[in-house]
């Protein structure tokens, strides 16, 4: 069911200035019109749904206390940014998010004038923040700067980084810390601990109290006159906080679903002067909608449901695994028999597939929170000391950490495992997401094996490639989701380093295929020798090192050479043009063609649109091939000028 609810309040909202002409009292209905309308939308579009369902509350009290836009309201990552899409003049989009030409779903700068600044990696609101503080203090402009952080984005370093260097901002800038107790999966470590040791008592600061505390804080008279008020001293501040010794006044706990306790709470902050305060609102990831809230992952990222049962339109099932879980299962098998395997994962447990490993081998599993340089240096003193471990990081992620990979990695030649999920084109979460860049980022540094599985049976051979790989760093890239459906090897074999492997000969054409576009590869070789044309196609396997051999081979006889990758330029078409020129291959007059992602930052879409958009699907092949060539579409050659 995805009927649209009745919304009689939030129709008369369109932007935050109708909002701010509501009496406070009237805030809690919207609240639950907020709500119902993005259950619905998401209901439609699928996406991130249980972060959203969680700052209802905090979005309506934050766009009724300051003055958006204005004043700066950052929401990092952004995932939980749809109920501020709703209020912000975007309502009439909002069943076309994550959909192709719609609504990005995350914040982005060119959407709204309420998305100050673009995220959807992880823990930069806070430095963002101080930029605009800073900006706004250097400009004498009025308007300040709010963070909105969750707890496991505060996981990451940067978030500390930027905390560490708030003061000069003064009450320009503000942070509001969403704990929801939740990252994708429960959030790890110490921090969990401390931020549960706040909120322990259950108890919720008071508007009232906090005003009288606020008014100790400040300068001399009413610092006075508020220590003679008889509820001094017993307050819920404690002071102390980590947050304190790092320069913010701490808030809190506040409870981030009574709204109108958190704009009483937000106007009090909004007109303290006592430098950069942090507000820490306690609140429910999908609150309010019980599949949500009772689900282990709370709804965090969802296909489309029906909003009755909650259930999701996950289809019939029984398709081949997805890669992630080929990893994780490859990884934990090869763990029962070697006690040195370790998997890290920073916050992704299940995008990753490290919980399958996890399940096996709890001991050997560790999921750091969203801290990929950390896992990164982590995975170097494992290699260092003698393990083998295994970092499973997003490929998109792991661009945060590239120093790590650089100087701690790949210069000190540690055997680290990286296996990069997501690599390529990922769909609805758009270009934040895609894994377009790894292959030019690992490729070029010395040291490194780089390969890709063109199928699901191939990552399982790839995987034990890494196990028994001692002598430097090596990294696997693969897609999201499915395999192609081949049977996976009961015992992986560790493949030839460097070696690539022929999957059909032919003599005129040779496709080399890098990864899964194998598939599209293969396609084209038959459209191409239904024209005549004779195709070899070859899967490389490996990035680097490339299979010299092989390539010079089918450059020395064939007549046209294309590379396809799902990655951006600098990848394997990169290094086969820098070793034929190396070689002379292309003196002769080969027809060498490189086809790859273009130099452009792809918009969400259905991922083989994307395909389609980026041109390297077997159409595209065939037709660069025919050009290359200069024959038309039939086969016959085209007369030369
Ligand atoms: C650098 C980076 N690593 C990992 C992720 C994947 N990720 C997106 S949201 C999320 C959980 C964030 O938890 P929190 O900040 O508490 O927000 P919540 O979903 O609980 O509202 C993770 C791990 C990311 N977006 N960016
Ligand atoms: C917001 C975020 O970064 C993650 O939730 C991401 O959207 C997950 O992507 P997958 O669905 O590919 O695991
Ligand atoms: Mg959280």
């Amino acid at each position: 069911m995805s009927d649209r609810p009745h919304t009689p309040l939030l129709d008369t909202v369109q932007y935050p200035a109708d909002l701010r002409k509501l009496s406070k009292d009237q805030l809690p209905q919207l609240a639950d019109e907020l709500r119902q309308e993005m259950i619905s939308a998401v209901s439609v579009t699928g996406g991130h749904l249980g972060a959203g369902l969680g700052v209802v509350e905090l979005t309506v009290a934050a766009h009724y206390v300051f003055d958006t836009p204005n004043d700066k309201l950052i929401w990092d990552v952004g995932h939980q940014a749809y109920p501020h899409k709703i209020m912000t003049g975007r309502r009439d989009r909002i069943r076309t998010l994550r959909q192709g030409g719609g609504l990005s779903g995350f914040t982005r700068r060119s959407e709204s004038e309420y998305d100050p600044f673009g995220a959807a990696h992880s823990s930069t609101s806070i430095s963002a923040a101080l930029g605009f503080a800073i900006a706004n203090k250097l400009g004498e402009t009025p308007g300040r700067a709010i963070a909105v952080i969750g707890d496991g984005a505060l996981s990451a370093g940067m978030a500390y980084e930027a905390m560490n260097n708030a003061a000069a901002a003064g009450n320009r800038l503000i942070v509001i810390l969403n704990d929801n107790d939740m990252s994708i999966a429960p959030p790890v470590g110490s921090l969990r601990n401390s931020l549960a040791r706040l909120v322990s008592s259950g108890k919720y600061l008071a508007p009232r109290k906090l005003a009288q505390k606020l008014a100790r804080a400040m300068p001399e008279p009413l610092h006075v006159a508020a220590r003679k008020m008889e509820e001094y001293a017993r307050g819920m501040f404690t002071g102390g906080t980590l947050f304190d010794e790092l320069g913010f006044y701490y808030v809190g706990p506040v409870d981030g679903h009574d709204v109108r306790a958190l704009v009483e709470v937000l106007e009090n902050v909004r007109d303290a002067d006592i430098g950069p305060m942090l507000v820490h609102v306690v609140t429910q990831k999908g609150k309010g909608y019980a599949p949500a809230e009772n689900s282990a992952d709370k709804y965090h990222g969802v296909v489309k449901f029906d909003v009755v049962s909650g259930k999701q339109d996950k289809g019939p099932g029984g398709g081949p695994p997805a890669y992630q879980n080929v990893f994780g299962e490859t990884l934990a098998k090869l763990a029962d028999t070697d006690p040195k395997i370790v998997a890290i994962t920073a916050a992704m447990p299940s995008g990753t597939g490290v919980d399958k490993f996890a399940a096996k081998h709890p001991h050997r599993a560790f999921d750091v929170g969203i801290a990929e340089q950390h896992a990164v240096t982590f995975a170097a003193g494992l290699a260092a000391q003698g393990m083998r471990p295994f970092v499973a990081i997003y490929s998109t992620f792991l661009q945060r950490a590239y120093d790590q990979v650089v100087h701690d990695v790949a210069i000190q030649n540690l055997p680290v495992r990286f296996a990069m999920d997501r690599a390529g084109l990922v769909g609805a979460d758009g270009a934040t997401h895609a894994g377009s860049f790894d292959l030019a980022y690992l490729c070029t540094l010395p040291n490194f094996v780089v390969m890709a599985p063109s199928d699901e049976a191939e990552l399982a051979h790839m995987v034990k490639t890494m196990e028994v790989h001692d002598s430097g760093p090596i990294a696997v890239r693969y897609p999201r989701g499915e395999g192609r459906g081949v049977p996976l090897p009961d015992q992986p074999q560790a493949l030839e380093i460097g070696k690539g492997r022929i999957v059909r000969e032919g003599k005129k054409v040779a496709i080399l295929s890098l990864g899964t576009r194998l598939a599209e590869a293969e396609k084209a070789a038959d459209q191409l020798d239904a024209k005549g044309l004779s195709t070899t196609v070859a899967d490389l396997r490996f990035a680097k090192p490339l299979d010299h051999e092989l390539i010079r081979k089918l450059m020395t006889t064939h007549e046209v050479v294309v590379t396809v990758e799902e990655a951006a330029v600098g990848g394997v078409g990169a290094h086969v043009l820098t070793l034929a020129s190396d070689e002379g291959l292309t003196d002769a007059g080969l027809k060498v063609r490189t086809m790859r992602l273009p130099d452009t930052f792809q918009e969400h879409d259905k991922p083989e649109k994307q395909y389609d958009e980026a041109r390297i699907n077997a159409p595209h092949i065939v037709e660069t091939v025919l050009k290359a060539l200069r024959v038309n579409s039939a086969g016959v050659e085209e007369v030369r000028a």
